[in-house]
């Protein structure tokens, strides 16, 4: 059957900053307290988008969180006005008001797990929100991102919603960020890869020793089974903890994937070739490349300030794919000179696009890290909420909402400011408009 690979990226919300939050990202560690430009966010996402949609991808939008997270709070134990609980706060824990306003909802390749109809057992699209339950203003996500998947792709007759696994750190979760899918063509049945950092429940699995391991091997083997991926299809691959210590914090940040193509950095897996082998072994007959990127052509530390593996491989004609990459790519010389070598390799990878997504990367997010991948059939295609497709028009609508709401600058002290509360809880309300979203959020119920 025909099918092709949607990119839903997330729109960045109007509370973006930069707090600091994620022990063992580099950039987010080192880029703690700077200012940040929330408008100029999202409109970098929103020109990504629009150069994939002009590439002639089919890309889609998906709504960011409500934050400040005013209930979440209020859970804690915050009472009086959403003004007293947003002072209150700032004054007892400014680190949890920060947590409670990060627009980490951007980064989608952690919003969920998906597995595309030509791989389940009931031949509908499986998506599991990821719990995020190693990093707390992570794992406050998941229960509204469930609910904006659930309005992005309603019909029951094609997608299958799970709840996310139980939010306890032998299943934490991260999503698509550590899961790729390789394939003959996007609608014959593929291999999916779930690469972990730990196993919970085995000890003597390697795991790292300074920074944490996000992804269990139990969280990746119970999404295969929600999703109904048979033994031939789900590929488990551990990540090498040696990297994790490096500051690869998601298999994303070392290795992608896209059809018959995986590309990734020499130190990427703990056994690469056996890894290989499985690939080969489970997608007999089809040709597929390996491009294994050498460390002594690309030494770790310029992969991870450059976020040359997350990167996005798209295939915008059959056999011809091009590389999305961040410009940190084109000024980072051990990338560049590989990146020009790559193109006269002979493989399907023909053109690479520099993007500007900088806002995003000083907190650790890559142009991949913005997109959760949905490969679908064109019934699909027709069945998913179409306000949620990027066109001109809907880019346009977006370019202006953006400068009507969003704020040019933006430092941790203003996050307690009541009038941001309200201008992002307006934003969002004519977002669910503009989308088509109905009330998701809990100011909204
Ligand atoms: N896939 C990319 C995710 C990046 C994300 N960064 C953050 O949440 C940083 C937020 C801050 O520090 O303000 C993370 O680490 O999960």
């Amino acid at each position: 059957m025909v099918q092709f690979e949607a990119n839903f990226d997330g729109l960045v919300g109007p509370t973006h900053n930069y707090a600091g939050l994620s022990y063992g990202n580099v950039a987010s560690q080192s880029n703690a307290q700077d200012v940040s430009s929330p408008r100029q966010a999202a409109k970098q996402g929103l020109d990504k988008m629009k150069a994939l949609a002009d590439l002639g991808l089919v890309q889609g939008v998906l709504a960011p969180q409500e934050r400040p997270d005013i209930a979440t709070l209020r859970r804690l134990g915050f009472t009086g006005s959403d003004a007293q609980v947003l002072e209150k706060a700032y004054r007892e824990d400014p680190v949890l008001l920060a947590a409670c306003c990060s627009a980490s909802s951007m980064w989608t390749a952690n919003a969920a797990t998906v597995s595309p109809s030509a791989d389940t057992a009931d031949g509908r699209i499986h998506f599991t929100p990821a719990n995020l339950t190693n990093k707390f203003h992570r794992a406050i996500e998941h229960e509204v991102t469930g609910r904006i998947l659930g309005r992005v792709f309603a019909d029951e007759r094609h997608f299958s919603h799970h709840p996310a696994l139980p939010a306890n750190d032998y299943f934490g979760d991260e999503g698509a960020a550590n899961h790729t899918r390789l394939c003959a063509d996007y609608g014959s049945a593929g291999v999916e890869l779930f690469v972990y950092g730990r196993s919970a429940f085995n000890a003597s699995v390697p795991a790292p020793r300074r920074y944490p391991a996000r992804q269990t091997l139990e969280a990746s083997r119970a999404v295969a089974r929600l999703h109904g991926l048979d033994e031939n299809t789900a590929i488990f691959i551990q990540q090498n903890p040696e990297v994790i210590d490096q500051g690869v914090f998601h298999n994303d940040v070392i290795a992608v994937g896209n059809q018959n193509v995986l590309f990734y950095h020499q130190q990427a897996f703990l056994d690469t070739a056996a890894a290989l082998e499985e690939i080969r072994r489970k997608l007999p007959g089809t040709e597929l490349h390996f491009i294994e990127v050498p460390t002594d052509e690309v030494p770790l530390a310029d992969a991870v300030k450059s976020y040359l593996f997350n990167t996005q491989i798209v295939t915008p004609s059959p056999g011809q794919m091009a590389i999305i990459a961040p410009t940190e790519c084109a000024e980072t010389p051990s990338v560049k000179a590989y990146l020009d070598k790559l193109l006269t390799l002979g493989t399907p990878i023909r053109e690479v696009h520099f993007m500007d997504v900088k806002q995003s990367m000083r907190n650790g997010g890559g142009p991949a890290c913005l997109r959760l991948r949905v490969a679908m059939t064109p019934a699909e295609h027709a069945a998913t909420n179409q306000a949620c497709l990027m066109n001109e028009a809907l880019f346009a609508r977006l370019h202006q909402w953006v400068d009507r709401h969003y704020r040019d600058r933006l430092s941790l002290n203003d996050l307690r400011d009541p009038a941001l509360l309200q201008e992002s809880r307006t934003a969002l309300d004519e977002l669910t408009h503009i989308l088509k979203l109905g009330a998701v959020y809990p100011f909204q119920q």
